[in-house]
């Protein structure tokens, strides 16, 4: 179902009627409209004095212009345009835009506008994200904006601990001395420190079963960015707990909710209260607006169906399903199975030492390849592994100088690079190929940003048939075999069922469904990988030592590799 040919017409008949965010331009901050404090006397619903309101439009704009920008990209244009206005949000938006096109202003954008017109404090956004990294990312352009108009933003992601981040998001009463409040007494006087949430979904679920005061009854907005991955993950049955947290009325749209929400959910089970107690004139219950963002939005109804959409609205970019950067540029290196790493070491080399991701298919592979890559000392590029095996800390500290240019190369398994955002990333690279072309599309997206240029290289393997039938019948273990064999079988997944198909062939299919899949042969001079061969040898000696070590190390600590290495990384995230 999600691999849909890209002329296959969406199930869902409000999917067949988008609005196309190709025909939108960029637009300057000045000509936006109600940006333009002149433009706010049109609309006379507001909590707070107009004069304070024109203050922050004219504050917001120098907001933006403080992050380096001067306009509006399309999806923003068209995002602002649905959404803020004398018509805001009556419906729930649907955005599939492609990677780098600027999803996160286009929703923080109208959010932090449509919120400066709140009176009091409390929680009436929520942005969720799959992934700690990616949270803290959406934070940033939130706290660019948002307290320029005077809005708080909190994050919930389990980055420090429990209390510190109760203690960031609760405003607590003032006790005074000598007297002690009944911890229970307390709760009705708690109120939020933050008007703006952004949260992974673990450490929201933490916060709505147990922190005192926490409440999303007065939530108006609901973003769910990276949608086709977050709902893929049941967590802790994030999604139906909110909504039902959310729900106005009193008859649950989810009869089944009550079936796996915690007890402790019970006591903060809240109706929603009427509009006025919330700040909002004249609107008796402000509807909870939700927007779905994702570059390669799930296009299936049963998965759709899970987040209750509103007469959504459908915003995409042209008429293909999935859509690849304008300026990205594509290619291929084909070579043998076992000379691959000597590939992508000349590759890098080409490269020059460009801001580059390489990507393999999981996170064991991830940590060879960057390990036998450190052993080509006259690379002289300084490179990482980036991968859900490590500590949350340790890839915190990775990404940091590699934002910081420290760091020339990542490389990568899947999971935690989705929605990445690193300036200056010029090159992408497929050590292992994509099995999917919303894989491919999400590891592409890491480089031609914003309108900037990029390339995406991917390695496929030219095996000869009768090689991969020795391989995949032999089965050889690592142990037993010569080390050119053992690296053949680390650095290459042979199954039987791809034997009579190359890679090349595979690829090609893969691409046809995106737009723009021209993908030609990059060339690179054989004397160049040459010369890296007697590098290459030493390398492999040397890696077969590393992991054999590593493997002996793990067994003294009771690591249980396999366990881990099957399907989960340490955090729980897929491979
Ligand atoms: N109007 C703008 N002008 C200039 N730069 C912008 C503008 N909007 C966003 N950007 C920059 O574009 C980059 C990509 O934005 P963003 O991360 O929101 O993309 P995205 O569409 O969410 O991508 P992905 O699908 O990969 O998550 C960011 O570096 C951001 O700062």
């Amino acid at each position: 179902m999600e691999e849909l040919n890209k002329k296959t017409v969406p199930i869902l008949p409000w999917m067949r009627i988008p609005i196309d965010v190709s025909l939108y331009e960029d637009c300057p901050l000045e000509t936006l409209p109600c940006l333009d404090p002149s433009s706010i006397l049109l609309v006379p619903e507001f909590d707070i004095s107009i004069s304070v309101l024109v203050e922050f439009l004219i504050r917001l704009k120098v907001a933006l212009q403080n992050m380096g920008i001067s306009s509006l990209f399309p999806v923003q244009v068209a995002v602002w345009q649905e959404t803020v206005g004398p018509s805001s949000c009556e419906r729930d938006v649907c955005i599939n835009s492609p990677t780098g096109s600027g999803k996160t202003l286009a929703y923080a954008l109208p959010i932090v506008q449509m919120l400066s017109k709140r009176a009091v404090r409390c929680l009436r956004a929520l942005v969720v994200l799959p992934t700690r990294d990616l949270a803290l990312q959406v934070k940033e352009v939130f706290a660019a904006v948002a307290p320029a108009v005077g809005l708080s933003v909190g994050l919930a992601v389990g980055q420090s601990s429990i209390d510190d981040e109760i203690a960031e998001l609760i405003k607590r009463p003032k006790l005074e001395a000598g007297i002690c409040y009944d911890s229970e007494d307390i709760s009705q006087e708690l109120q939020s420190a933050v008007d703006i949430l952004v949260a992974t979904p673990g450490r929201l679920m933490d916060h709505i079963n147990t922190t005192k005061g926490f409440t999303l009854e007065h939530l108006c907005y609901l973003v769910v960015d990276e949608t086709d991955r977050l709902l893929r993950e049941a967590y802790q049955a994030w999604l139906p707990t909110v909504l039902q947290l959310t729900h106005t009325n009193h008859e649950s749209h989810f009869p089944c909710v009550n079936t796996f929400l915690p007890s402790t959910f019970g006591s903060l089970k809240t109706i929603r209260r009427c509009g006025v107690e919330r700040g909002f004139k004249d609107k008796p219950y402000p509807r909870l607006v939700k927007m779905v963002l994702s570059a390669t939005l799930t296009q299936d109804p049963s998965k759709l169906a899970q987040l209750n959409l509103y007469h959504p609205l459908f915003l995409t970019t042209g008429q293909s399903r999935y859509k690849l950067p304008e300026k990205l540029e594509s290619y291929k290196l084909i070579c043998e199975s076992k000379l691959k790493p000597l590939y992508l070491v000349a590759l890098l080399q080409n490269l020059g030492g460009e801001k580059c991701i390489v990507f393999t298919s999981s996170v064991e592979s991830t940590h060879r390849l960057c390990t036998l890559l450190n052993f080509f000392d006259d690379l002289k590029i300084k490179i990482k592994e980036y991968s859900g095996l490590q500590r949350q800390s340790v890839r915190s500290k990775t990404l940091k100088a590699f934002r910081e240019g420290e760091i020339q190369v990542l490389v990568s398994s899947d999971a935690i690079t989705r929605g990445m955002d690193v300036e200056g990333v010029r090159n992408v690279i497929n050590y292992d190929m994509p099995p999917y072309i919303k894989t491919y599309i999400h590891r592409a997206g890491r480089t031609a940003r914003a309108g900037q240029t990029g390339r995406c290289f991917t390695l496929l393997r030219k095996v000869e048939g009768n090689q991969v039938v020795r391989l995949t019948a032999g089965n050889p273990s690592p142990r037993t075999q010569p080390v050119g064999c053992v690296m053949l079988h680390w650095f290459t997944t042979l199954r039987p069922s791809s034997a009579h198909q190359w890679d090349e062939k595979r690829f090609k299919k893969l691409l046809k469904k995106a737009d723009n899949n021209s993908c030609p042969v990059h060339p690179l001079p054989s004397n160049l990988i040459e010369s890296h061969r007697p590098v290459y040898l030493f390398a492999l000696e040397k890696l077969k030592e590393t992991v054999e070590s590593e493997a002996s190390w793990k067994r003294k600590i009771g690591f249980k590799y396999s366990r881990m290495g099957k399907g989960k990384g340490i955090n729980g995230l897929k491979k």
